[in-house]
Parts: structure tokens; sequence; C-alpha cells
């Protein structure tokens, strides 16, 4: 916890664009790559399930979209947050599933091989080019088919841009939000199943988290329901696909390509394979604005409790009307506003303003107070059975 004496501690596991460290002013913010006892930690894709997070540790800001890298379970045991950036790399991810598209449709790596392959001083230049091009022959995106499976922020971009390009588009999400329905456009057919998206699709792109209802979606045994000639790409993560089974498919001729961000040791240089290192989210502007989104994020939560985009928590935020806050994370059970409230009343402490949201097993109380809190008041309230994390926010 910050106060006078010590800025927040803010413990950086990857590279954060500057603009979004920015937001952690110096003065209130200590923010490094080695920290003792930080706060919280900032992070991409650095795997978190190892680590020996530290007590210390009140919030973690994913700089990105994906939290599987990050141990949610245990951390909400711990009563500590998991925020993300939603939206904020979409926009890069969707470019370059596009370039996915193309660079599979027209043959675009083994065409830049055989042009890298050629001798500049070699006599008839032009000719070997003419007579060498003919295997790269393709075809056009425009009429085709793309099956669209997890119709979120990225895959609505996707289906947005296919549909512009002239595509057809099948999309399929049995837990599509609200918002996301209203965004696709009319043009995209609903699909009941991950089958039907399969056997309906030139191309297949996959936008789903990885967890375990999305392990091995693509596995060996529907991966032989794809077109004969399909591509598959994965931009969303490597479990999401059984490498095995689709080195199979593209082995027996039946999967055209399979063009992904995830280079594992099995895909990697395989002929119908095009892997990317993990570039999805790599643009200037995909980092900044994912930098920026969690970094304001992480500061309303340190200084005002305020939750917006966590991946584990319900969303609240109250306006300060009071230099005295206490933030309160809880498990979702019976009867732990009245506890919270009546072990503020026995200290004399007037709430001015609460609020108490749930989500799933876990619940967030914000009490705004008249007057200043004692240790003693916040030890009662962690000794309530249920309280998992207290925290004390004077303004
Ligand atoms: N390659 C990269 O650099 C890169 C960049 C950003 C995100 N990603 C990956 O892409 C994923 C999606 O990102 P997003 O920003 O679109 O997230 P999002 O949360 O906006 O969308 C995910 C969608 O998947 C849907 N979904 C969940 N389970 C499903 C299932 N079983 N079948 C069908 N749909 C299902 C959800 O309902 C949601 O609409 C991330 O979780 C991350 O793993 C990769
Ligand atoms: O889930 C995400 O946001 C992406 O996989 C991006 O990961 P990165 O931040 O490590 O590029």
């Amino acid at each position: 916890m910050a106060n006078a004496a010590r800025p927040f501690q803010v413990l950086v596991l990857n590279q954060i664009s500057e603009l979004g460290l920015q937001r952690l002013p110096a003065g209130r913010y200590q923010v490094g790559k080695s920290i003792d006892a930080p706060d919280a930690v900032l992070v991409r894709s650095a795997d978190m399930h190892s680590m020996d997070i530290p007590a210390s540790v009140q919030a973690i800001a994913r700089a990105g979209a994906g939290t599987n890298n990050i141990p949610v379970k245990v951390l909400s045991a711990r009563g500590v947050p998991v925020f993300n950036a939603p939206g904020a790399n979409a926009n890069a991810v969707k470019e370059l599933v596009l370039a996915g598209m193309l660079l599979a449709a027209r043959n675009l790596p083994g065409a830049l091989r055989f042009v890298e392959s050629l001798d500049p001083a070699a006599p008839g230049l032009d000719e070997q080019v003419e007579n060498g091009k003919k295997p790269f022959a393709g075809f056009e995106l425009a009429g085709q088919t793309l099956g669209v499976i997890g119709l979120g922020k990225i895959g609505c971009l996707v289906a947005h841009a296919a549909i512009q390009m002239g595509m057809n588009v099948l999309g399929h999400d049995p837990e599509i939000t609200v918002d996301a329905a209203w965004s696709l456009p009319s043009q995209v057919r609903k699909a009941a199943s991950v089958s039907e998206v399969l056997r309906n699709a030139q191309f297949v792109s996959l936008h789903v988290p990885l967890v375990d209802a999305t392990r091995h979606m693509v596995n060996a045994d529907n991966v032989r329901l794809m077109k004969p000639g399909a591509v598959l790409l994965n931009f969303s993560r490597e479990g999401v696909v059984d490498d095995a089974a689709v080195l199979r498919a593209l082995d027996s001729g039946h999967l055209g390509r399979y063009v992904c961000d995830f280079p594992s040791a099995a895909v990697l240089r395989h002929p119908k394979v095009i892997a990317l290192p993990h570039l999805g989210a790599s643009t200037r502007e995909a980092e900044d604005n994912c930098a920026v989104m969690v970094a304001e994020q992480l500061r309303d939560y340190l200084e005002n409790g305020n939750i917006v985009n966590a991946v584990n928590f319900p969303a609240v935020s109250m306006a300060r009307e009071s230099a005295y806050r206490v933030g309160i994370a809880n498990a979702n059970v019976p009867n732990m506003v009245g506890q919270i409230s009546t072990a503020m009343a026995h200290a004399g402490l007037n709430i001015h303003n609460m609020v108490n949201k749930s989500r799933g097993e876990m619940a967030y109380t914000l009490v705004d107070v008249d007057s200043a809190v004692s240790d003693d008041v916040l030890e009662t309230l962690r000794a309530i059975d249920g309280v998992l994390a207290v925290r004390y926010l004077p303004a």
C-alpha cells in the first residue's frame, strides 16, 4: 500500500509500452523489473503459473486479452483482481488474420522463398520469374466462406472485415454477448456448433480464450469434417488446436494449410504450416492501447478501489465523496454486507456510501465512511468468515 513515504510498487514482467507506464506517475508509483514487495504486477504473456506471487500483491494487470498465463483461480481465492484490456488489441489481430488468409490463399510464403532463391546476377532473370511463378497461383477470398469461432472483440472485427472483402461468414459463439451480437453485420450466418462451421467453411478462424472447454477445440474427431483443402487459422492460443491431429490432416492432403501465431516444436518447419511468432498484438497501436487501458484501470483500483475490466471480479465504481474508503473482496455468500456494516457501526463509523456487487463466487464491497478507519476495525473486517482481502484507501 502506498503512503506519503512509500509510492505504490509495480513489478513489470514484460516489455510494456512507455505510453502506458507514463500513466503511473513517478512519485506516486515505483515501476520496475525487480521489486521485492510489489503492490501490483504488470504483465503480458509471461507465465505466472510457476511464479511465487508475493503476499503483498493486490492486483494483476494484463496488458492484453488472454489471461491463461495467470493463475486467476488462486488469485481470486486471495481476493486479488486480474485486470485485462478487452478489445485494445483486437484490430491488430484482425489485420494479421486477414494477412494469414492471404498468405495461405496466394501461396505467399513459397513465392517469397522462390524469389529469395533467385540469383540477381544470373542471366534471364525475367524468364526465370515468369516460368517459376506457376506453382504459386492461388485463389481469391471473395466468394469463399469464412467460419469464425468465438465472436468477441476479435471475432466480430474479423467477421466485419471478411464481409467487406466479399466473403460469406458463418459464426459460432454459444456465449455471445448482446453487444457483440448487435455489432455483427446482418450477413453473418449463425452456426449451432463447431462441427457445423468446420463442415461448411473454406477458412476457419478461431477466436476463443484457452479454457478447459476450448482446449483441443479442433481435434482428431472433427478436423476430418473440414472441407478438402480448407485453411485453419489459429490466432487464439496453441492449446485450442490439437497440433498432432492437424498435422496428420495436412499430411494426408485433406487440410490445405494451418496458419497460426504459435510456432510449437510440432508444427515448426512443416511445409503446409504458416507459423508466426505470436505477433497478433505486436503493433505500436495495440501495445499502446493495451498498456494505457490497463494502467488506468490498475491506478483506479490501487488508489480508489474501483474495478473496471477485471476477469474475476464484478465491475464496481463509486465516485469519491468521502476521504475514507474501504474496499473488501469477499465470498459471494449471505450476510456479508450485514456483517461488514455491523462491524463498522460497532466502531462508531457512519457509512456515507456503499456498493456491493457479485459475480459468480466473488463479491466486492466498497464503503465510504465519514471518519478515519483504525487498524483495529480493518482487522475485525479481515476476521469475518468469507472476507478475502481488505484494503484501506484514504484519499
Ligand atoms: N495472437 C495474439 O497475439 C492474440 C491477441 C489477442 C487475443 N488473443 C487470443 O484471442 C482470444 C480472444 O480474444 P478477444 O479479445 O476476442 O476476447 P473476447 O473475450 O472478446 O472474445 C472471446 C469470445 O469467445 C467466446 N467463446 C468462449 N468459449 C467459446 C466456445 N466454447 N465456443 C465458441 N465461442 C466461445 C466468448 O463468448 C467470447 O465472445 C484471447 O483470449 C487470446 O487467447 C491472441
Ligand atoms: O492475449 C493477448 O492479448 C495476446 O496473446 C497478446 O500477447 P502479448 O501481449 O504477449 O503480445
